[in-house]
């Protein structure tokens, strides 16, 4: 608990996208990874796990209603385990891996979009084209991310984000998604 006096900022939770914004922002990037593919031919979304699934899901869902009924949204997405490829292994209390699970055309040649709720220090999408390297070689891969929160530690970037939200490093930004959490938000907590 941080004691309270009038200059000091209370670290309840706020709220910067609604379920309705995580929706549009999320048609948005659906309609740029089209863009910057040309159509959909040879896209995989790849979300890493947990939330980035359900993202790559939805997004693929969206980018398949492009495509006149003519492709199934799950022909498009996988989903990628990053675990045992992180920096930070031997610190970190133990995770149970996720199963990597490829859509059935591989990724072999493909376009390769990874997609995650958060990005913040680039770790996490280090670890995965590490993951990545170990199932085939896309012919390009590229990032897309729901929140990026900026505070990067290394030379990464994504082609596709939701939302850039300038945070302090002392906050946290915590995506809730119906699959997982029930409910559909995304929030900043701790003080600034
Ligand atoms: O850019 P980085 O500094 O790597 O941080 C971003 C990652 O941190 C969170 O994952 P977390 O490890 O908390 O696991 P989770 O997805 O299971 O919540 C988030 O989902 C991103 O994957
Ligand atoms: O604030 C953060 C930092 C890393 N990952 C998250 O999900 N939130």
């Amino acid at each position: 608990m941080h004691s309270m006096d009038e200059n000091s900022v209370p670290d309840a939770a706020r709220t910067v996208l609604t379920g309705d914004d995580i929706e549009r922002v999320l048609t948005r990037v659906a309609y740029e990874i089209i863009e910057a593919n040309k159509g959909t031919d040879d896209l995989v979304l790849l979300g890493i796990p947990s939330r980035g699934f359900p993202l790559a899901q939805r997004l693929a869902t969206r980018i398949a209603a492009t495509a006149d009924g003519n492709l199934d949204p799950a022909s498009l997405v996988g989903q990628l385990d990053i675990t045992m490829y992180r920096d930070d292994l031997r610190h970190s209390t133990t995770r149970t891996p996720a199963p990597t699970r490829l859509p059935a055309g591989g990724i072999e040649g493909k376009v390769v979009v990874l997609v995650d709720d958060v990005l913040y220090s680039g770790r996490t999408i280090r670890a995965a084209l590490d993951a990545l390297a170990d199932w085939g070689r896309p012919r390009i891969v590229r990032l897309a991310v729901l929140v990026d929160r900026g505070h990067r530690e290394l030379p990464i970037r994504a082609d596709h984000v939701g939302k850039n939200l300038p945070t302090a490093k002392s906050e946290k930004v915590r995506v809730h998604l119906a699959e997982i959490d029930g409910t559909n938000e995304v929030v900043i907590e701790g003080a600034a």
